[in-house]
C-alpha cells in the first residue's frame, strides 16, 4: 500500500492514533508494542481524511470513497454470516445480531496493518518475533483479509498456536468478546497474534463490526431457556469498550463481566 512505503516522518503526520489514525509499534495506551504498523479508521461516513489524503496527494473523497465501498460489503457479508449463526443456533429473528451492525449508530473499526519483513528472526534462530501480540478482538465479529504473507496464528484449546493459511482470495472470520457473551459463550472469542515473517512483508485489513454505544450486551433471552444460566453480567457496549481499552493486549477482557458461579 502507497502509504505504508512514505518516508516515517510523513507518517507519524497521520497520528497517533488515539483512537483515530496512525500508528508504529505501539498498540494501544497500556504498553503493548509490536512489529506492526497500522492506520486505524472509524467506519463512520462523515470520518476526516486530510491528514491520509495530504501524503497519498489524493483528494480526501477519494480515500473515503474506497474505504466507504470496501466497508459496505464487507458488512453486508459480516450480516450474512451473523443471519447464519443466528440460524444454527435456532434464534429468531435471524438478524438479532446483525441489526447491531447495521445500525446508523454502529460502533466499528477498520484498520490496514503492515509487518515490515524482520530478517533478525534467522539470527534469534527460531525466537518469534511479535507482530501484533496475543488477544482476542472485543466488537461482535472481525473480518480479516491479507496478502499472501504467513504470520496469522489462533491459539487451540490445547495450548498450541497454529498459523492461518495466508490467501489473499479468503476471508478470516473471528468471534468478539460480545458475540460470546451474546450466546452465552456458544460462540468463543479466540486469541489470536501475527508473528513477523523474515522475508516478505505482510498487509492486513479488518473490518471490526460492533454495536451501539448503547447497547446492552447479555446473553440473549432465547438462549436462557431451560437449565441454561447467565455466564455474563449485563453492561452495555460502552462500558465493555472503555473496561476494554485499560487492559493491556494479552489480557482477558471478559474476566470482570463474568458472573461467580456460586457453589
Ligand atoms: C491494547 C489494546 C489495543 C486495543 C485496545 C486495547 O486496550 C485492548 C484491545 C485492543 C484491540 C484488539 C482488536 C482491534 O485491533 C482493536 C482496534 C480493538 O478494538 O481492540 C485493538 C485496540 C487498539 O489497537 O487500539
Ligand atoms: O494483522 C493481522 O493479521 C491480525 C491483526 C489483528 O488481530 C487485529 O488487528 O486485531
Ligand atoms: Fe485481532
Amino acid at each position: 500500500m502507497k502509504f505504508f512505503s512514505s518516508p516515517l516522518s510523513e507518517k507519524l503526520k497521520a497520528g497517533p492514533a488515539d483512537p483515530f489514525g496512525y500508528g508504529n509499534k505501539k498498540i494501544g495506551q497500556n504498553g503493548d508494542i509490536g512489529l506492526v504498523e497500522y492506520i486505524l479508521l472509524s467506519t463512520d461516513s462523515e470520518f476526516n481524511y486530510q491528514k491520509f489524503a495530504s501524503i497519498l496527494g489524493v483528494n480526501p473523497e477519494t480515500i473515503r470513497s474506497a474505504v466507504n465501498d470496501y466497508v459496505s460489503t464487507v458488512k453486508k457479508m459480516s450480516c450474512e454470516i451473523l443471519e447464519m449463526l443466528a440460524e444454527g443456533l435456532n434464534i429468531h429473528p435471524k438478524n438479532v445480531f446483525s441489526k447491531l451492525l447495521m445500525d446508523e449508530k454502529s460502533d466499528s473499526v477498520f484498520r490496514l496493518n503492515h509487518y515490515p519483513p524482520c530478517p533478525e528472526i534467522q539470527e534469534f534462530n527460531g525466537k518469534n518475533m511479535i507482530g501484533f501480540g496475543e488477544h482476542t478482538d472485543p466488537q461482535i465479529i472481525s473480518v480479516l483479509r491479507s496478502n499472501n504473507t504467513s504470520g496469522l496464528q489462533i491459539l487451540l484449546k490445547n495450548g498450541h498456536w497454529i498459523s492461518v493459511p495466508p490467501d489473499q482470495n479468503s476471508f478470516f472470520i473471528n468471534v468478539g468478546d460480545s458475540l460470546q457473551v451474546m450466546t452465552n459463550g456458544r460462540f468463543k472469542s479466540v486469541k489470536h497474534r501475527v508473528l513477523a515473517n523474515s522475508v516478505k512483508s505482510r498487509l492486513s485489513m479488518i473490518y471490526f463490526g460492533g454495536p451501539p454505544l448503547t447497547e446492552k450486551i447479555a446473553p440473549l433471552s432465547s438462549l436462557m431457556e431451560g437449565e441454561d444460566s447467565s455466564l455474563y453480567k449485563e453492561f452495555t457496549w460502552l462500558e465493555y469498550k472503555k473496561s476494554a481499552y485499560k487492559t493491556g493486549l494479552a489480557d482477558n477482557r471478559l474476566i470482570h463481566f463474568e458472573k461467580i458461579a456460586a457453589s
